[in-house]
């Protein structure tokens, strides 16, 4: 191999969504054919012996990009030198909690992974936030990395980007790939505002689409309104009751989505991704809101100029709402 390999550390490598992003990484779809990869797993020290045997079955499927795999219950040594950061290790919730009951459980997680990454990761770093409450795990993150620009701390609404197109494609009779434009406003809870309003599909606008198919405008809104808004922001919920805990190989697919799509750069259309706000549409500066993105340069790119109506601004505005809650919670316990 002569290309350097890009160092990569995965929290939680012992856990499901761990077990599901290893391999596909290791096979390259992560960074694509020409890349290899090292890979540093975090674990906690209950975690470390699952962490360990995956990194033996990693060595059994002799990837040709895999350059190395080191297993680490130390925080510093598993974030020295690298270049991309993906934080799942965090307690999953389970049947009737929402998301932001988590805060106490996992807040505590990020603070010190945030001050490993300033103290040793290499200078072109970029984290995404998978753990849950996954915006307000990103702020603690960067709030304890002063060194590191805040705009390499992402946290992943990419899944909720993907569930929406998927309903969309299901309802509109359009393949996904042929889908762009959607996005996703706001935080990775039931307060998300998955927006159609820009979309198109084959090229032609997904409100119009709606409208043809279910009979007009108003029964277009009504689906908006009544089950597709809920159904994506919801999904989550709708997976532990459905499967018994919650989403494991749609979240590491839409983890692998993030990063490629950061580092390699969007190709069709926009995406969506959690990033510390610049103040656009109203968010507070600061905040780690999801936004409509494009990656340009290996950098996220706000969408500028949307145009958003009443409804959309309300619903945004109610998220950010409790992305601030979130933020006053962690500060209030000390974490920020
Ligand atoms: N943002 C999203 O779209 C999204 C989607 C699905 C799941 N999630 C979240 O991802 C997280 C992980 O889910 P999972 O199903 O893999 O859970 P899991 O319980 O199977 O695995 C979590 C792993 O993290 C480890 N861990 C705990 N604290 C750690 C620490 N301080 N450092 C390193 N590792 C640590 C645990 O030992 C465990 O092995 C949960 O918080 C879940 O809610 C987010
Ligand atoms: O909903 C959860 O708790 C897990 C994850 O965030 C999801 O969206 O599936």
């Amino acid at each position: 191999m002569s290309v350097k390999p890009v160092t990569i550390t995965i929290t939680g490598a012992g856990g499901q969504i761990g077990y599901a992003l290893l391999f596909r990484i290791a096979a390259g779809e992560l960074l694509g054919p020409d890349t290899p990869v090292r890979l540093q797993l975090l674990e906690i020290p209950q975690g470390v012996r699952a962490a360990e045997g995956a990194a033996l079955e990693l060595q059994d499927c002799a990837f040709p990009l895999l350059a190395h795999v080191d297993v680490h219950d130390d925080a510093e040594a598993a974030f020295r030198g690298t270049n991309l950061g993906l934080l799942v290790g965090a307690r999953p919730r389970t049947a009737g909690m929402e998301r932001g009951d988590l805060l106490v459980a996992n807040g505590g997680i990020f603070g010190p992974q945030g001050e490993a990454i300033n103290a040793g990761a290499a200078d072109d770093v970029r984290i995404v936030v998978v753990g849950n409450p996954a915006n307000t795990n990103a702020l603690i993150a960067a709030a304890h990395a002063p060194d590191v620009p805040a705009d390499r701390f992402t946290a992943l609404t990419r899944l909720d980007h993907n569930r929406a197109l998927g309903q969309l494609a299901t309802t509109v009779g359009t393949p996904v790939g042929e889908i762009r434009d959607v996005a996703i406003w706001g935080n990775h809870s039931a307060t998300q505002f998955p927006d159609v309003s820009h979309a198109t599909a084959g090229g032609q606008s997904v409100p119009a689409l709606l409208a043809a198919r279910l009979g007009g405008p108003d029964a277009a809104r009504e689906w908006l309104v009544d089950h597709f808004i809920p159904r994506v922001a919801k999904r989550g919920a709708e997976i532990i009751e459905v499967r018994g805990s919650s989403s494991v190989a749609s979240a590491a697919s839409a983890t692998i989505d993030h990063v490629h799509d950061w580092v390699l750069g969007t190709t069709n259309g926009w995406t969506s991704a959690a990033v510390v706000s610049d103040g656009s549409y109203d968010v507070p500066e600061g905040i780690v809101s999801s936004f409509p993105v494009e990656s340009v340069d290996g950098a996220w790119r706000i969408v500028p100029g949307l145009e958003l109506d009443a409804f959309a601004r309300h619903r945004i505005a109610v998220s950010v709402a409790e992305l601030e809650d979130e933020r006053d919670a962690v500060r209030a316990l000390g974490l920020l």
